[in-house]
């Protein structure tokens, strides 16, 4: 029998509407080996939805949202809008649909692919076998903190922000990913700045304590400089690193670069009732319009949604293996081309890898 899924699908900027239209292709084409059928609304966020309605989140695009079974969504920012007010710009769209849809926790896998092994800037002996998750605590933290803002104090001006983090969410994060750990090598690392901040120090407590009902995983806590030191050092030691929103922002940018391009890096945002899945990667505006960017971040997103959403696991698989082989067979859009490996763009990239499928 036919399953029918509802997907956004929220292009926005830059390199955003060239990765998603790949990503469609790819699901189409393995919708009808798993008798799958996607059923697309298509919604404006970022800089494309400040230009035609002068909301970075229309509200049309949030109901499209609510009423969908998972939302993709490629990316949003550049240059054009970079002088507008915080909660005026690109960025504010993405970040009030985290919050708007409850997406509590951003999941961003990373593991190096033997092929890419010499896109990496690290030695291949420390990046070989590197598998590993960083959750990010998504609606919470200095993100949405309050009192925010820019204002004059004693006559020169001021700005501020508050890193805030109630004990509920850190519990359920924590949770979260205790719960992954189980699924993996049974190892969780949790990140924080416990030496200075009192919100860590919370954030490390609550922490402790979930553990007790997870005895079967290995805890350890450490912080954060010291992890971005460790993740660039020894890499294959980490499993689930649990972390807030702005250190786990920093720290899957690094993993992302380990592992050879940010144009590889996968995510999921999910909360109770809604899940979002995004690439870890901005808007590119370097390279957007071009048709070269890498189009995989936003694929293996997509396979994500396959896992997560529709729960047809083997289907997520099939798109994971088919961008394996098509690396191992030398295809690399330019930011992951070594010499000797065929250069590609995103529309040849993605027919190679449904070929695969
Ligand atoms: N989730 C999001 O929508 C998101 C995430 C990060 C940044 N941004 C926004 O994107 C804009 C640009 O930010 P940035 O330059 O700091 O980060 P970025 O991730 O857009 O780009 C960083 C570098 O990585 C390269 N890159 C990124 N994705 C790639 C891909 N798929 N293929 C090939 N190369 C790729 C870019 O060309 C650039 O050189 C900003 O407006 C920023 O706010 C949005
Ligand atoms: C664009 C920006 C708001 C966003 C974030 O900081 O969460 C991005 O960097 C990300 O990693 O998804
Ligand atoms: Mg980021």
């Amino acid at each position: 029998m036919k399953r029918t899924f509802k997907i956004a699908v929220l292009p926005g900027d830059g390199i955003g509407p060239e990765i998603m239209e790949a990503a469609i292709e790819v699901l189409n084409a393995v919708s009808k080996k798993y008798d799958l059928q996607f059923e697309y609304k298509e919604g404006l966020i970022g800089g494309a939805a400040i230009d035609a309605t002068g909301d970075p989140l229309p509200d049309e695009t949030l109901k499209i949202a609510k009423e969908s079974d998972a939302v993709l969504l490629a990316a949003v920012g550049g240059e054009k809008w970079d002088n507008l007010p915080t909660d005026k710009r690109p960025e504010k769209g993405l970040l009030r649909i985290r919050k708007e849809l409850e997406l509590f926790a951003n999941l961003r896998p990373g593991k190096a692919y033997t092929a890419l092994l010499d896109s990496s800037p690290l030695k291949e002996t420390l990046i070989k076998g590197v598998d590993l998750v960083v959750i990010r605590e998504l609606t919470g933290g200095i993100y949405f903190g309050e009192p925010r803002g820019i204002e004059e104090r004693k006559g020169e001006k001021v700005g501020f922000n508050t890193m805030i983090y109630y004990e509920h969410e850190v519990k359920r994060i924590a949770k979260l990913a205790f719960e992954i750990a189980r699924g993996r090598k049974k190892k969780v690392t949790s990140v924080d700045k416990a030496n200075v901040l009192e919100v860590s120090a919370l954030w490390r407590e609550i922490v402790t304590e979930t553990h007790s009902d997870y005895q079967d995983v290995e805890l350890e806590h450490m912080y954060v400089d010291n992890c971005a030191m460790q993740l660039v050092r020894r890499p294959k030691d980490f499993d689930v690193i649990v972390t807030g929103n702005l250190f786990g922002d920093i720290l899957s940018d690094e993993a992302g670069a380990l592992t050879g391009s940010l144009g590889m890096l996968p995510s999921a945002s999910i909360g109770e009732r809604y899940a979002l899945y995004e690439p870890v990667h901005g808007s590119a505006p370097d390279i957007a319009g071009q048709g070269i960017a890498n189009p995989i971040a936003m694929i293996l997103s997509a396979a994500m949604m396959l896992d997560i959403t529709c729960k047809v696991p083997q289907a997520a698989r099939d798109i994971e293996n088919a961008v394996e082989k098509v690396l191992n067979e030398g295809y690399r859009t330019g930011d992951i081309w070594s010499p000797g490996t065929k250069k590609v763009n995103t529309k040849e990239m993605t027919e190679a890898i449904i070929e695969h499928i």
